[in-house]
């Protein structure tokens, strides 16, 4: 007797690549991998990137990156997708066209802007793209403190405190995604706070030790795409007890994402985001206190190295 078709949940990335491997695309696909998740592609730009910082960027054009789109799309049931590095306008525009056509399961955003070398990573004129098209598209957008105050308008300062956070999440909520989940990383005290504010009125706050470490490089990238590989296996999960039996495509038919979703399929989407968004905050944490001690360049004095993405593995040799 042959075994039933099945197959594992799917994630899709839609980013820039850092070939040297600790965010970007390569880190996705890590964390994707480390949460048991297939992890599928479309890349915005190839970054030429490391420890030390980006050095230069080579966009993708548009058409380009919808053949890879379409090359995954028509091909594969995605549970849920993530976006970094969009680069462009046009790109921007595209991914939102993606959002409205196809299906992309549950939508997460993560609005990377600038490199922590100082490099433009999403042009000026995308910034409001982002803002206004992207952001209503989104399940969950999850910005750093400079990001938040970019998306909430020129004049608005970086958040310095909880409450400003709080107030920042708050307001960026109106721009109409789901949930976001606005990052303390970027603070300084010993403590890194992250507030989750949802459209349906509910907030959570996360704290965690902050680790003395310079080895924080993707870990941005990496938060995004374990929260998208967490949502994809909810969904995956949600598909088959649906059917009642294993999913090969109709994980495209869970209801539980997208505008029309009802009162309570929305309080069930809530409930996934915030359980998606715990469960990687904690394996991030572990990565991060993995590869505290890590030295890989060759040339220490100044590098961001990056997280251990694969922690919670074993291997036998
Ligand atoms: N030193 C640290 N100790 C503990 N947790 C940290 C530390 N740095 C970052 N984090 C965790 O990583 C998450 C993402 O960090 P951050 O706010 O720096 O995002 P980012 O700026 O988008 O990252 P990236 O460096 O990839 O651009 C934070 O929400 C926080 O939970
Ligand atoms: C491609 C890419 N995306 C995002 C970031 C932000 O960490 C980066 N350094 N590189």
């Amino acid at each position: 007797m042959t075994a039933p078709a099945s197959r594992p949940p799917v994630a899709l990335s839609i980013a820039g690549t850092d070939p040297s491997g600790g965010a970007g695309i390569h880190a996705d696909l890590k964390a994707f991998c480390a949460r048991g998740v297939y992890g599928t592609t479309a890349i915005t730009a190839l970054v030429a990137q490391n420890t030390h910082g980006v050095s230069e960027v080579y966009g993708i054009d548009e058409a380009f990156v919808e053949a890879q789109l379409a090359s995954v799309l028509d091909d594969l049931p995605v549970d849920a997708t993530k976006t970094g590095m969009l680069s462009t306008r046009s790109l921007v525009d595209l991914v939102c066209r993606a959002v409205d056509e196809r299906d992309l399961g549950y939508f997460v955003v993560d609005p990377v802007m600038v490199a922590t070398s100082g490099h433009r990573l999403l042009d000026d004129d995308a910034v409001d793209s982002v803002r206004r098209q992207l952001m209503p598209r989104a399940d969950l957008i999850t910005p750093n403190l400079p990001e938040a105050a970019l998306l909430l308008g020129e004049s608005e300062p970086e958040a310095a405190s909880i409450e400003q956070m709080r107030d920042q999440a708050g307001r960026l909520i109106e721009h109409g995604a789901r949930g976001v989940l606005l990052k303390g990383g970027h603070g300084v005290d010993d403590e890194v706070i992250d507030v989750l504010a949802l459209a349906d009125g509910t907030t959570a706050e996360f704290t965690h030790t902050r680790i003395r470490t310079p080895n924080t490089h993707g870990t941005g990238c990496t938060l995004s795409a374990t929260i998208t590989a967490e949502m994809a296996a909810a969904r995956h999960a949600q598909a088959s007890t649906a059917s009642g039996a294993d999913t090969t495509a109709s994980g495209a038919d869970a209801t539980v994402s997208g505008a029309d979703a009802t009162a309570s399929e929305t309080t069930t989407a809530s409930e996934t985001i915030t359980a998606a968004v715990e469960r990687s905050l904690d394996y991030l944490a572990r990565a991060l206190a993995s590869a505290d001690h890590w030295q890989l360049s060759l040339n220490p004095e100044g590098a961001h190295g990056p997280v251990d993405h694969l922690v919670d593995l074993t291997v036998t040799r």
